[in-house]
């Protein structure tokens, strides 16, 4: 209960309760516009979800790694003219510093990789599960928060690094059922768009900028892109040939283009010979339309798409060698993915590969008479004390009302403390499922 210092009487020092109003206005009970609650039937999806998460991290010798929700501003701002950054839901604390709500984890790893510096030897595999937040007007509607996956790979510069955590997320999805005919992934590499500018010398300070407004392809209107490629200096020419090159869907197409001197086409091909050999080439394509919508990206990116195309970017991730080093850090190789929590239920909806999460307690356990309440808590202590879960029974019920309680929380026996019973150092124990009852001594309850 927080103290209230603005109290009635005025003395300072002197606190006394808040008035209470005749008629309390009722609060608004539903959460902030754009979040969710997760009650406990939502919750068990989400732990579900949560679980696949880290047990497919821990198959992939990964270490679990978290930091606040709440980063100084100065972390997410990129000029490049991000989404992202149009919807950081920051503030001023009251400390006058300029904080936001984090709306990617990846800058919170970077920074955490550089303030740990050499005390972390290279090469580090973590992973997270945090809350992202963004501010979007909701006129579309859409949420403010969601949970992310992230599995990062820092200190490879091969694209080793990035086969395997595409190797991880395959790994996930045949956790859920999600098979290569569900779900696929758009593979591309940055280094495509980069031989590309730099054949036409637009500046590599423009880079990132090029990357986010060729994102918006397929969101915006192609005269809209070309505008605005030509508002960052690309001639018409250098638009023409960029977007010719961005329609490629073959490798072999674009070494054509693009000859084989970069590292681009070597990058791509190395992927999809890794994808042999872990076993996932039915589950990528190469498709160099395919950019992602974070500026800080040099390399590999990818994103997992349903073939259905119903529904948005499942996941993505890529590469990013300079992140670390924008932030002042060394320059450290890295690549890594988001995996967010409300399109793939979407996905397993659809699917009808949602699971059936019943709530389970082994025992509820119960006093028949108002004087036995104690005795119910010592054989719920000694149940919980074998470690055993025990639903117990609070006040003194009827019978009816818990064989009620019994079924909505699935419980798996019910253990009896009656009168006569208990004399002879005994509990009466019904198997729920099955009707079946005995007594039993206490010191052979188990
Ligand atoms: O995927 C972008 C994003 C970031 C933060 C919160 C939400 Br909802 N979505």
């Amino acid at each position: 209960q927080a103290l209230n210092d603005n109290v009635s009487g005025g003395r300072s020092g002197a606190l006394s309760p808040p008035p209470v109003t005749e008629t309390s206005q009722k609060i608004d009970v539903n959460p902030p516009k754009g979040t969710r609650d997760f009650p406990p039937e939502e919750m068990r999806l989400r732990s579900w979800l949560f679980q696949n998460f880290r047990e497919v991290s821990r198959l992939f010798g990964f270490e679990e790694i978290d930091f606040p929700v709440l980063e100084s501003e100065a972390l997410f701002i990129r000029k490049a003219g991000e989404e992202i950054r149009d919807q950081l839901y920051s503030f001023e604390d009251r400390g006058n510093r300029r904080v936001a709500l984090r709306p990617e984890l990846t800058p919170s790893l970077a920074r955490l990789v550089i303030q740990k510096g050499k005390s972390a030897p290279l090469p580090l595999k973590w992973f997270a599960v945090g809350q992202c937040w963004r501010y979007e007007r909701m006129t579309r509607g859409r949420r403010r928060e969601h949970y992310q996956w992230n599995m990062d790979i820092i200190g490879v510069p091969e694209v080793t690094a990035e086969a395997e955590l595409i190797s991880s997320i395959v790994t996930f999805f045949k956790r859920l059922g999600i098979t290569s005919s569900d779900v696929g992934f758009k593979v591309s590499s940055r280094k495509v768009l980069q031989e590309v500018l730099r054949s036409y010398s637009i500046p590599e300070n423009l880079f990132g900028k090029v990357c986010i407004i060729i994102d918006k392809m397929e969101k915006i209107p192609m005269d809209e892109i070309k505008s605005e490629l030509k508002s960052v200096g690309m001639s018409e020419k250098a638009i023409e040939e960029l977007l010719e090159v961005l329609s490629v869907k073959s490798l072999s197409k674009l070494e054509e283009i693009l000859g084989t001197a970069g590292d681009a086409i070597a990058d791509l091909k190395q992927l999809f010979s890794l994808a042999d050999k872990f076993g996932y080439s039915e589950w990528i394509q190469f498709d160099a339309s395919v950019v992602r919508g974070l500026a800080y990206y040099t390399g590999i990116v990818f994103e997992g798409f349903d073939r259905e195309g119903t529904l948005r970017a499942i996941c993505g991730g890529g590469r990013y060698d300079r992140l670390l080093s924008t932030f002042g850090g060394d320059d450290v190789p890295a690549c890594g993915f988001g995996f967010g929590d409300a399109v793939i239920v979407e996905l397993l909806k659809e699917k009808g590969l949602l699971p059936e999460l019943s709530p389970l307690v082994e025992n509820i356990v119960c006093s028949l008479d108002q004087e036995l309440q104690g005795a119910a808590a010592t054989v719920a202590t000694i149940l919980r004390e074998k470690g055993q879960s025990v639903d117990l029974v609070l006040e003194n019920k009827p019978l009816k009302w818990v064989f009620k309680r019994a079924a909505r929380i699935n419980a798996g026996r019910l253990i009896l403390v009656g009168n006569s019973e208990w004399q002879k150092g005994m509990v009466r124990v019904k198997i729920l499922a099955t009707g079946e009852q005995y007594e039993v001594k206490l010191d052979q309850l188990e």
